[in-house]
């Protein structure tokens, strides 16, 4: 039964490919047990008209091979290799360089425009950036717990993994296998994990399978979930972006009605800099910020002696410094760390992660209440 369900998909793949006249660019066609058909397309990040008809021209043409009841394309930035020389194929880098820097044009690019506005997205209330500086601070670590906590207490919770580089979500919720079901008004349908709607680019592409992202390729994928999916009715939806203050941030910024903005560090000083580049984006793209949250704070010995292995109060001193308050210091606790390796936000459990998290939440929430959405810059959608 499951090998003749995996012939036919593999079969209508197979159509699909043919009906694209099987192109130089077109990588890889998969289509899962909805009949949703995703194909990974090659484009040049540097010319963004061509890849965008590209796409449109793919997802027309797959639309209408009987059997495909929706598609889903993703674009993956063309390496060309160099005439005459043999390429290895090396697993390429899935992360943005760890403190990756803003260009001075891109920031002037963050220049809210002035009288526009971004449209609400139906059904979303309030619109939640978690971002850092760096990587590998704790941020995705924050935001699923954050947000496990804001369903536990009871709200309704939407959580997007944009962090295509190196996306971690599906793991942390235990869904590494999950695939979006497509509606019958072919969005995706989020996929349910305790008690919150998520999506990720991990569910719909393979986690070995080299991808380079690039800014605009990353923001058609990211307005994909965004736009194109079945969210219903959200208090929140939290957005967990990729490190740094690169293109797919400033994306996110200009382009996403975000209400409010939360920084994630950890408290070595050493991130201040950078820290201090992204709360600058923020403000250039008018996203309030409501302010920092240091994770890893401390280790706490079982005789209850605390030890700032990365630094004490770092936090306290960058929000200080941006004029920002410290919304929360979360320690390093092994059952943090374990809730994410297991796919159980540790956050759902009770004793300390239970506690610390829900006053985070707490904060959180009181803080978008207190915010108006943010006057946007005037951005059509190009998806
Ligand atoms: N407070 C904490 N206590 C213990 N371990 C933690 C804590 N916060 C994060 N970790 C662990 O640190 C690692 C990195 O965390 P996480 O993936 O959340 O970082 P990130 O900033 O999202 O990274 P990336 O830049 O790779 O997306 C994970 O193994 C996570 O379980």
């Amino acid at each position: 039964m499951f090998g003749s369900k995996e012939k036919s998909r593999r079969k209508l793949a197979g159509q699909v490919r043919d009906a694209l006249g099987a192109p130089d660019w077109l990588e890889s066609v998969d289509v899962d047990d909805s009949g949703r058909a995703i194909l990974v397309l090659l484009a040049d990040p540097a010319d963004q008209a061509g890849a965008e008809a590209r796409r449109i021209e793919a997802e027309g043409r797959a639309e209408l091979v009987p059997g495909v009841r929706a598609v889903t394309s993703i674009l993956t930035a063309q390496v060309t290799a160099p005439a005459h020389k043999h390429v290895k194929l090396e697993p390429a880098p899935r992360r943005v360089s760890k403190g990756a820097r803003l260009s001075d044009e891109a920031m002037q690019q963050g220049a809210p425009t002035q009288g526009g506005s971004i449209p609400r997205i139906a059904g979303i209330d309030r619109i939640l950036v978690v971002a850092s500086a760096k990587g590998g601070v704790g941020k995705s670590t924050v935001a699923v717990n954050l947000a496990a906590a804001m369903a536990k207490a009871g709200m309704k919770v939407g959580l997007l993994d944009a962090d295509v580089y190196g996306p971690s979500i599906p793991t942390m919720l235990g869904m590494q296998d999950a695939q979006p079901e497509t509606a019958a008004s072919k969005k995706l349908v989020p996929v349910e994990a305790h008690g919150m709607k998520t999506l990720s680019i991990g569910y719909l592409s393979d986690p070995d399978a080299p991808m380079i992202w690039r800014g605009p390729i990353v923001m058609s994928a990211i307005a994909q979930m965004l736009n194109d999916a079945e969210w219903g009715e959200l208090d929140v939806l939290v957005i967990d972006t990729p490190p740094g203050t690169g293109d797919a941030q400033l994306a996110i910024a200009q382009r996403v009605p975000v209400t409010a903005a939360i920084i994630v560090t950890t408290p070595q000083e050493v991130a201040l800099a950078d820290v201090r580049r992204g709360a600058a984006m923020f403000t250039k793209t008018a996203v309030p910020v409501l302010g920092i949250v240091e994770t890893m704070s401390w280790f706490e010995d079982p005789a209850g002696n605390r030890h700032y292995l990365m630094g004490e109060g770092g936090g306290a001193a960058m929000a200080t410094t941006l004029g920002l308050p410290l919304l929360g210091q979360i320690p390093m606790l092994q059952t943090i760390r374990e809730g994410g390796d297991s796919g159980k936000p540790a956050a759902l459990g009770g004793g300390e992660p239970g506690r610390i998290f829900h006053e985070l939440a707490r904060t959180v929430a009181v803080g978008l209440d207190t915010l108006e959405t943010k006057p946007a810059p005037e951005i059509i959608f190009e998806d």
